[in-house]
């Protein structure tokens, strides 16, 4: 059966990348996705804002929305504290077995768990079955309908916390135009825009941080 450009992906990792490296592992992912095939990976532009805002945040807890090959996921573990863990959720199950693959093989597997279903069902469970008190850190890439609904959920789960940092992806392509007006005009959020570009390619995108206020 003809191969899916994600197992086309996780191949060319498998046979490119250093095992155990998760900078191998981004840095080979980049190669495929900007020479043969584009996918949604974050990208390294819009990834060097990611590594930042992780850093600022240096989370003890970091939420993921929309995992797709582990490109991300790998990305931001590799910048964890011992101790620290990412818990990202994909809907999709082939992507889903996919970034399983990816995230052992790079190594990270320790401080990454990955839950398959849609987010609206997983966010209410992350306090009773994950044991999440709250989240220091939460990347929105999955549909980008759901960035809105998923931030107003994250809060009444009580997930958040005073100075819980949210980063958007894909602010102006595909676009979140209800999340950005949502976050921008709420007095909760202190939002932050970071001119970018769709990965591998010249066109013109954004992330946007939303600092919870409490
Ligand atoms: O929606 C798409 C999309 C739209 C059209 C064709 C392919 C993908 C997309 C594009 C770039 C992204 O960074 C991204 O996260 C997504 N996504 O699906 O979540
Ligand atoms: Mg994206």
């Amino acid at each position: 059966m003809n191969q899916s450009k994600e197992q086309r992906i996780l191949n060319f990792v498998l046979q490119n990348a250093v095992r155990g490296d998760p900078c191998s592992v981004v840095d080979t992912i980049d190669k495929y996705c900007s020479q043969k095939e584009w996918a949604m990976n974050v990208g390294d532009e819009k990834g060097k804002i990611l590594d930042k805002t992780v850093e600022e945040a240096n989370p003890s807890v970091a939420l993921e929305l929309g995992t797709y090959c582990g490109y991300s996921a790998v990305r931001i573990s590799r910048l964890l504290k011992t101790g620290a863990r990412l818990l990202t959720v994909e809907f999709n199950p082939e992507f889903a077995a996919i970034a399983k693959q990816m995230i052992e093989f790079a190594g990270v597997q320790d401080k990454v768990k990955l839950l398959e279903g849609p987010s609206e069902e997983i966010i209410p469970q992350l306090k009773k079955k994950y044991e999440v008190d709250t989240l220091d850190f939460v990347f929105l890439d999955h549909w980008k309908d759901r960035y809105t609904p998923d931030t107003i959920l994250l809060q009444e789960c009580n997930l958040l916390r005073k100075g819980s940092i949210l980063l958007a992806d894909n602010i102006i392509f595909p676009g979140a135009p209800d999340f950005l007006n949502y976050v921008r005009k709420s007095p909760h959020f202190q939002c932050t825009n970071y001119p970018s570009h769709l990965e591998y390619m010249q066109v013109e995108d954004a992330m946007e941080k939303a600092v919870f206020l409490g």
